[in-house]
């Protein structure tokens, strides 16, 4: 890892599929729980491995957290741009809704305690746990962003405050938009500067002195309230990442310049009647990174993306029919990585592939994440090569992760029942390097117990046994749970 700096955070992450009613008066809605509640942090500059059983819910955790399908609960907060550059939609919804959202605060605050009193038995738990879901999606978002303001007597005026202040973030992002725009058109013709761009600096250089005014109100009703309880507590909750699961499908359209993935199946991903060129430019194109296609800086970028994933631009005319399956894994990659993403999901991106032509793909993804600064998903259900190319590795069981800890821990000291059966299936001849052990299966400690194996649903709690060594068991101690509550 490079750093400790957080890129996403994903916090009681839900999805659910909803079963097609058998027949026209069933009431009840089932439904498939592909992920179930799954929290994690995903660190910057890092290769995160998921592993785990078919049909664990691994390709639905990937494909849900960059919002290529939309989850049902729980939020995404990613940290790689600052929401006051982007100012998605639903933060102007949370400013207009204070004072309303205050008056149901209390009282669903009231009800959640009263749940969690009565947790009697495993039905009382699952009703409180599913409760408090619901709870943190109702409200989360409003004290991530305006913090400790929650405490102020008047949320009518905090709500106006935050709402010029969001009107004028908006109009800065767009003026700043423009700016580049303008400077690239005039770079284009050798130009530094023009009357558009003098103007264009102006008005934003007035914009940010109206940002800075605002804020500087904010801040001096902070400071009146810097000694209340309540305020230090909901100022803890103040987070600058954007909820991906709260973003309008123009927004994820925008964000995924940043967010990108790569499939298993290299031909059927990848447009059989598109020429190599068009596939990877494909992205740069609708999020204007080029004007045209024809242009030569656009065909020069295009080239040099296929030789860093080690294509021979002189192919760039063919189509993906014509290449090997190595190949058009390359073609894969050169596609996700030309928009310079910053997070990308590999979900079992060399599964298809033979054992040579794995290891070259592994090298060339390894390579270009140092180069590029990437942080990778890596979905797989291949312990031998998760283990070799993870930093860290959580392991998911029916919808829920199980354990997460650095990949060296996961194999040589693993918790939880589930992971030492999938560790003890591992057949040595499969992997030289890994000295077979047979990890010994135990379902209690003094601490924790697991009762995965007898519900078929995970344990509730997420305990950190050491230091970044974490399990899904039940405690038999409580211990606080933190959050809202
Ligand atoms: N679009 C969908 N509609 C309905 N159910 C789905 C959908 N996608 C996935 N599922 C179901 O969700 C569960 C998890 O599937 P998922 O593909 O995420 O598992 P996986 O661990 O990636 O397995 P595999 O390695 O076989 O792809 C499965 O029961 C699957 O049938």
């Amino acid at each position: 890892m490079n750093n400790e700096r957080v890129l996403l955070s994903i916090k009681h992450l839900q999805k659910y599929f909803p079963i097609k009613k058998k027949h026209p008066f069933q009431v009840k809605q089932d439904y498939v729980k592909a992920n179930k509640n799954v929290s994690i942090d995903i660190y910057e500059g890092e290769t995160l491995g998921i592993v785990g059983e078919s049909g664990c819910g691994k390709s639905t955790l990937g494909r849900t957290i960059i919002q290529l399908q939309k989850q049902t609960g729980g939020s995404s907060l990613y940290y790689g741009e600052t929401i006051d550059n982007f100012m998605p939609k639903y933060v102007k919804k949370v400013y207009q809704s204070l004072v309303k959202v205050s008056k149901s605060y209390d009282k669903d605050f009231k009800a959640l305690n009263i749940l969690k009193q009565n947790r009697v038995d495993e039905a009382s738990s699952e009703l409180y746990r599913l409760s408090k879901i619901e709870f943190e999606n109702k409200y989360y978002n409003t004290f991530r962003l305006i913090g400790g303001l929650a405490a102020y007597h008047d949320l009518e005026e905090i709500s106006r405050i935050l709402l010029d202040e969001y009107k004028a973030l908006k109009e800065l992002s767009v003026l700043k938009q423009k700016y580049d725009f303008e400077e690239t058109k005039l770079k284009m013709r050798h130009l530094d500067s023009g009357v558009l761009l003098k103007k264009l600096e102006e008005q934003i250089n007035e914009k940010e002195a109206d940002v800075k005014t605002i804020k500087e109100k904010v801040e001096s009703i902070k400071v009146t309230l810097k000694n209340d309880p309540k305020f230090i507590k909901y100022e803890s909750f103040k987070d600058q990442g954007i909820d991906l699961s709260a973003l309008t499908k123009k927004e994820i359209r925008y964000l995924k310049k940043d967010l990108q993935i790569i499939f298993q199946d290299p031909y059927s991903s990848l447009d059989p009647r598109s020429k190599v060129k068009d596939i990877i430019g494909e992205g740069l194109l609708i999020h204007k990174f080029f004007k045209r296609k024809n242009s030569e800086a656009y065909n020069n970028y295009v080239e040099d993306i296929m030789k860093k994933c080690g294509l021979d631009e002189a192919y760039k005319n063919r189509y993906p029919h014509q290449f090997s399956g190595g190949q058009r894994q390359r073609i894969g990659i050169a596609r996700a990585l030309a928009l310079k993403p910053k997070f990308v999901v590999c979900d079992e991106a060399v599964s298809a592939l033979d054992v040579s032509i794995q290891s070259q793909i592994i090298n060339l993804l390894e390579d270009l994440k140092k180069t590029d600064n990437l942080t990778y998903l890596f979905i797989t259900h291949d312990l031998g090569v998760v283990r070799f190319i993870s930093d860290r590795i959580g392991v998911m069981y029916f919808g829920s992760l199980v354990e997460l800890a650095s990949a060296e821990e996961i194999f040589k000291n693993p918790k939880h029942p589930y992971t030492k059966q999938l560790l003890n299936a591992i057949p040595a001849y499969e992997d030289e390097t890994f000295k077979q052990t047979i990890h010994e299966i135990t379902y209690e400690t003094s601490d924790y117990e697991f009762h995965y194996h007898k519900t078929g649903e995970a344990d509730p709690n997420w305990y950190e046994v050491s230091k970044g060594h974490f399990v899904s068991c039940k405690l038999k101690q409580e211990k606080d749970e933190g959050g809202l509550l």
